[in-house]
């Protein structure tokens, strides 16, 4: 499985997107270490607040069934340049990932962005900041 492959499974699981709102449709996938994949959508709410984004769907659903491990992450979105995940779901990934779990993000057209989660979001808070375990 490569990134490719990946954002191939973000730009499905996109199509299942619920967003009346927004009319922005975003995808996800998640792959770890055994091989398994996980997708998700945004799902919006008629109270605005409530809305997942695509990654946190995804990500949600992996710790649900019980899995861990994540190499790579993809997201997909119609963007004008690769889509930029925001900051809750960044916190999020930091939670679950190591920072140097990769994440790829893409537009429609192609055009597309390897990072890490640690790029993503440098000097996240962290269980070790609850335990002060943390140095600067
Ligand atoms: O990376 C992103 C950015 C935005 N959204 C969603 C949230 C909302 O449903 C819509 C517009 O912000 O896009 C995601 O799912 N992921
Ligand atoms: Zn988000």
């Amino acid at each position: 499985m490569n990134g490719e492959k990946l954002l191939e499974q973000a730009k499905q699981a996109r199509k299942n997107a619920y967003v009346p709102y927004s009319n922005f449709p975003v995808g996800a996938a998640i792959l770890t270490g055994d091989g398994t994949i996980v997708t998700g959508c945004n799902i919006e709410n008629a109270s605005y607040g409530l809305t997942n984004c695509a990654e946190r769907t995804a990500i949600f659903k992996l710790i649900s069934e019980g899995k861990s491990d994540i190499r790579m992450i993809a997201v997909v979105a119609d963007t004008a340049g690769p889509v930029s995940p925001c900051g809750m779901c960044r916190q999020v990934m930091a939670e679950f990932c190591s920072p140097g779990t990769k994440v790829i993000l893409s537009n429609l057209n192609g055009q597309s962005k390897e990072t890490t989660v640690g790029e993503l979001l440098p000097f996240s808070f962290s269980k070790g900041d609850l335990h002060g375990e943390n140095e600067i």
